[in-house]
């Protein structure tokens, strides 16, 4: 339990602290039964990581913390540590001058969704004071992206522990407040309870991955304050709101996809779990320069999973990837 001791404090100090009814006996639970054999490998990594003053910080397009004094041995040190957690798939992220270039720019899909949250256009601070949920939050990437958005605290989920690792590599990096102010449990979205408590839920990326994505949707509502956003993000389909692509074993070489409704479908299904003024902001073709093989992720990536003869299909013959975001109210 000493890995959440920490964020467990935070959450009995945050408006969450129902949440402490269920979540330190699932933690406990997951620490005995759940663990990834890999884990305390990784874990060892991150322990490791040198502790240097983070004198530069910025969550911008790439996360980056700096310290003048770094010296080459350090960051030698740094980069062999990281390693040792690939694949690195959301970032990127420069850590005292190494630059973690993942399979994803990240950055693009922030870029996608930033202008479009919450009522106050043109804010620069549109999650001032919030406490905000990241459902699927992968490395985090976006949790830090959502601290520069003004939120108060940030708390992801995910079961992928790598990921986990990850997180907590680049926290060790912060500076001790923003490191109070992050947290990520190695949980699903069908872990959590009713929560009913946080003022911005995003679950980008996650949807496809559901095998029942009405229940998911009222999984993502229960975690909102009345009146609270949802920012959701998805694989869509061009269509009607009749329209939803269900693929055969595999879609982009994935073997976890289920339900790809068109843009349309979506708002219907969102309305129909009582979600308002559902509306889509954003609708875009993955790029090959948004998802890409790096130094940091060197196995296959879309360039591999699209038909190479014609990049509007994947290479079982669906439309290529493209996505949505859809901001709506609880
Ligand atoms: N039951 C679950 N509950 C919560 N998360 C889950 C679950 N199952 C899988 N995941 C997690 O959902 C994330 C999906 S990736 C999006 C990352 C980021 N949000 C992004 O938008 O870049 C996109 C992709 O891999 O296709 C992974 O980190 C999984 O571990």
């Amino acid at each position: 339990m000493k890995l959440f001791t920490q964020d467990l404090i935070a959450v009995a100090q945050s408006p969450l602290q129902h949440w402490l009814t269920t979540l330190p006996a699932q933690l406990e639970r997951w620490q005995k039964e759940q663990q990834h054999g890999e884990l305390p490998k990784w874990l060892r990594s991150v322990e490791q990581l040198p502790k240097l003053e983070a004198q530069q910080v910025s969550l911008d397009d790439t996360v980056t913390v700096h310290n003048n004094t770094v010296n080459e041995g350090e960051q030698n040190r740094i980069r062999g540590l990281m390693m040792q957690l690939v694949p690195w798939r959301k970032g990127p992220f420069n850590l005292h001058g190494v630059h973690i270039d993942t399979e994803w720019r990240s950055d693009f899909k922030w870029q996608r969704v930033l202008p479009h949250l919450s009522n106050t256009k043109g804010d620069s601070q549109p999650l001032k004071g919030q406490q905000v949920l990241d459902i699927g939050c992968g490395s985090g990437y976006h949790l830090w992206r959502m601290l520069e958005a003004g939120a108060e605290q940030v708390w992801g989920v995910d079961p992928g522990q790598l990921f986990m690792a990850q997180f907590m590599a680049v926290r060790s990096f912060m500076p001790p407040e923003l490191q109070a102010r992050s947290h990520l449990f190695p949980l699903g979205v069908e872990d959590l309870p009713e929560l009913k408590a946080f003022d911005t839920v995003f679950s980008m990326g996650v949807l496809y991955h559901r095998r029942s994505p009405i229940d998911f949707l009222t999984q993502l509502r229960a975690q909102l304050k009345p009146g609270g956003q949802l920012v959701l993000e998805t694989l869509v389909v061009e269509g009607d709101e009749h329209t939803v692509l269900v693929p055969g074993e595999t879609y982009a070489k994935m073997r976890n996809v289920w339900f790809i409704p068109s843009s349309k479908a979506l708002l219907h299904w969102l309305a129909r779990c009582g979600f308002k003024t559902a509306r889509v902001v954003d609708e875009s073709l993955t790029t090959l320069e948004e998802q890409r093989a790096t130094e940091w992720m060197q196995g296959q990536s879309l360039a591999d999973f699209l038909d190479p003869a014609d990049h509007s299909r994947t290479i079982e013959g669906y439309p290529a990837p493209r996505r949505a975001v859809i901001i709506a109210q609880a």
